[in-house]
């Protein structure tokens, strides 16, 4: 069994015998542990999960969204990924401007309600379309807030100056890589209320060591089945394109989550993959002509040899 689903397994084991009942935001129900380390090995090859598939082109045009800075959906829509789309339309239908049908607990009711459901499909077209077509629409309801685009490339410090945490981090690494500061910081609690979702990765940090790049990230709250798959392979790629800027190979990635659960709507998902046999590990290929990280566009990051299981659905709590 390849370490990376074994690692993730385990902790989906430790949860379902350690974890207790505990009642989330979103009215879905978990059953939750408080605390909880993992470790992967970056040489051991690229930790996208085999036991079911993990769509990567997702990951890396997520990941490319935050270090460009942009906090609009619409970058995510136009590359055809909709994984933001429940907290962009909540902010449109909470508005004065939507006048449709209410969409009160829309997460909730459209799991419950197939009549509701219709209508919530209906709506949420219509938000993907106008974000997509009409730019003034887009400026105010496909922005997220001061998410962590923001956050990463343009903090802005209580003397007023923006500051950029990744370029800090990479000239930081390449002038000084025993540095103990190379460090990024999602978690502002002036921004909480310009949010529409708070940070669940709220920092990492990076440590060179031999030639090979490591990170730590620390999430305060994390979704075991839907997010974490994602979560993990973010930033194994951030990584691998900070270390393929510094000229550094990559060493280890190491998670630390603190409210780690799994959702109620989640466990027979999880039994499924629980009973599924790993298989090999693919590898991350970057175009090697690209220099810095910001430059990189999806087609220059590669996968290769993924062959996982069958995809198993989920719904997303809102
Ligand atoms: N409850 C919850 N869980 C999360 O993981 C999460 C949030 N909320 N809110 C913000 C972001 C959005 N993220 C998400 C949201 C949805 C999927 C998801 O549904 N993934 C599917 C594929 C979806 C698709 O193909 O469009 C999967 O099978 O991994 C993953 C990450 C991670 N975050
Ligand atoms: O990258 C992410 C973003 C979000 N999540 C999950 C963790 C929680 O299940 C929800 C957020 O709800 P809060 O009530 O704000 O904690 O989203 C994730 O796992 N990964």
């Amino acid at each position: 069994m390849n370490q990376v689903d074994k690692v993730y397994l385990d902790l989906c084991n430790y949860i379902l015998e350690h974890g207790t009942k505990k009642e989330d935001r979103t009215g879905t129900g978990t059953i939750s542990v408080f605390g909880y380390q993992m470790r992967f090995n970056l040489q051991e090859g690229f930790p996208l999960l085999t036991t079911k598939r993990v769509p990567f082109r997702l990951v890396a045009s997520e990941l490319l969204w935050f270090l460009k800075g942009d906090t609009n959906l619409r970058y995510l829509l136009e590359n055809n990924n909709h994984i933001w789309d429940e907290w962009g339309f909540q902010k449109w239908v909470e508005s004065n401007e939507y006048n449709g049908p209410d969409m009160t607990n829309f997460g909730i009711r459209s799991q419950k309600d197939e009549e509701f459901n219709a209508l919530y499909q209906e709506q949420m077209k219509v938000y993907q379309e106008r974000v997509l077509n009409d730019i003034d629409f887009a400026k105010e309801f496909g922005d997220l807030g001061n998410v962590y685009g923001k956050q990463w490339r343009s903090w802005e410090g209580a003397d007023g100056q923006t500051y950029d945490q990744i370029q800090y981090i990479i000239d930081e690494i390449k002038r000084n890589p025993d540095s103990r500061r190379l460090l990024c910081n999602a978690w502002s609690a002036s921004e909480i209320k310009n949010q529409q979702l708070p940070p669940c990765h709220y920092a990492f940090q990076f440590y060179v060591l031999d030639g090979k790049l490591s990170c730590m990230f620390n999430m305060r709250s994390n979704d075991v089945f839907l997010g974490l798959p994602f979560n993990i392979a973010s930033y194994a790629l951030l990584t691998h394109l900070i270390a393929h800027e510094c000229g550094l190979e990559v060493g280890e990635l190491i998670y630390t989550g603190a409210d780690v659960h799994i959702y109620s709507n989640h466990i027979e998902q999880i039994q499924t993959q629980l009973t599924r046999e790993s298989r090999k590990l693919p590898t991350l290929k970057l175009n090697s002509e690209v220099k810095s990280i910001f430059d990189f566009e999806l087609n220059d990051i590669e996968l290769v040899g993924y062959d996982p299981h069958p995809t198993i659905k989920a719904p997303v709590a809102v």
